[in-house]
């Protein structure tokens, strides 16, 4: 192939509403998606209603949630679909939220993805104690809250259930400019693998799934103008395009299914092996501080 050759690439994925899955392979089962009001949590919730799934979605903003609820009643085959505000650091309020799901339901959740995270880009040198906290506690110690309570309940109950929790393949690389996630995420995956082997003997497999770059209209300001300052996303990637929402929803309906009990304690990386690159020659270093248009640091 000489260097005019137009380059394929991973091919585009199906489109919106198609499904790997038979219809109603989640019918009368309730799967609990945190930060299922937005983005990636959003387009996940979607796949498991589009195969049946009853949904209860979890964040703290109900302006996140009322349009999603409606949104998602409206997917064919979709079961009920509720929703209940809740801050993921609060062990308190999570078990309301569970309680809250057996009355609305008439079940415990059979799958719980832990997607909702916090992040913000900053050079750590300019990083406040709160600022570490606050990350650190959403997406680490939030997910390990709401995963210990699934855990308890069908531990309780001798039930059986799934865990997916998201995560970012800055876990296995670390995350410059985004110190306080990379190390919460590679906290998840840790999790994973424990509990996977600890809850393994009651039924209950947990995994790890991690997105690619997956753009979409709900993505915060500071991460849409990094990725702006860098013109084609595209052809940034090994497979010549960025990740479509669906993709991740895709993935998790398969994780959670009959097909992957076998799997557990893995973490899937959705990403066509960006995570992998190697350059012969690497790019120049820029410096987090200049990526991020900062001046010099000033304590
Ligand atoms: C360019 C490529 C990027 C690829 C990255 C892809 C990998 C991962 C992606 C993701 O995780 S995307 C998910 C992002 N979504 C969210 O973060 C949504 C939720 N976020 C939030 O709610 C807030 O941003 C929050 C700050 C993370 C949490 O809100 P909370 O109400 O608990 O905190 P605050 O009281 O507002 O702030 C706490 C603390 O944090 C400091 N802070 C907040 N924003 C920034 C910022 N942009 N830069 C620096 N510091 C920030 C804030 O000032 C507070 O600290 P103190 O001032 O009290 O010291
Ligand atoms: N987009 C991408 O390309 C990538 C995303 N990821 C991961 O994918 C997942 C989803 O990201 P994405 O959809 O892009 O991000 P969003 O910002 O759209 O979603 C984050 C969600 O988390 C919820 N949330 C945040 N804090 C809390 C809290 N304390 N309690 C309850 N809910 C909370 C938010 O809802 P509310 O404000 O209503 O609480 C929001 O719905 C995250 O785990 C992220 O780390 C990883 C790699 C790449």
């Amino acid at each position: 192939m000489d260097s005019t050759t137009p380059l394929p690439g991973l091919s585009a994925p199906p489109p919106p509403g198609a499904h790997a899955l038979s219809p109603g392979s989640y019918d009368g089962r309730l799967v609990l998606v945190t930060g299922g009001g937005t983005g990636l949590g959003r387009a996940v919730a979607a796949e498991f209603a589009r195969l049946g799934a009853s949904l209860l979605l979890v964040s703290r903003r109900e302006e996140h949630l009322a349009p999603a609820r409606a949104e998602l009643a409206k997917v064919p085959g979709a079961g009920p679909v509720t929703s209940q505000l809740c801050d993921i650091r609060d062990a308190d309020r999570i078990a309301e939220v569970f309680d809250a799901a057996v009355a609305a339901h008439g079940r415990l959740p059979d799958v719980l993805v832990n997607n909702a995270a916090a992040n913000f880009p900053v050079p750590s040198e300019d990083m406040t104690p709160n600022g570490w906290r606050a990350v650190v506690d959403i997406t680490l110690t939030g997910t390990f809250l709401m995963t210990r309570e699934f855990g308890r309940r069908h531990l309780a109950e001798g039930t059986p259930g799934s865990v997916i929790a998201v995560g970012a393949s800055y876990a296995w690389t670390g995350g410059p400019g985004f110190a306080h996630s990379a190390a919460a995420k590679a906290g998840v995956k840790s999790l994973v693998e424990s509990l996977a082997v600890e809850w393994g003997p009651y039924g209950i497999q947990v995994n790890g799934l991690v997105p690619g770059l997956m753009p979409h209209e709900d993505m915060t300001a500071d991460i849409r103008t990094g990725l702006d300052r860098a013109p084609d996303p595209d052809a940034r990637q090994p497979a010549l395009r960025v990740g479509a929402p669906r993709e991740l929803g895709w993935a998790a309906t398969f994780l959670a299914s009959p097909y992957a009990r076998f799997i557990s304690g893995h973490t899937l990386v959705v990403d066509g092996a960006n995570w992998q690159r190697r350059d012969l020659v690497n790019a120049p270093v820029t410096p987090v501080r200049e990526q991020l248009d900062r001046g010099p640091f000033a304590p």
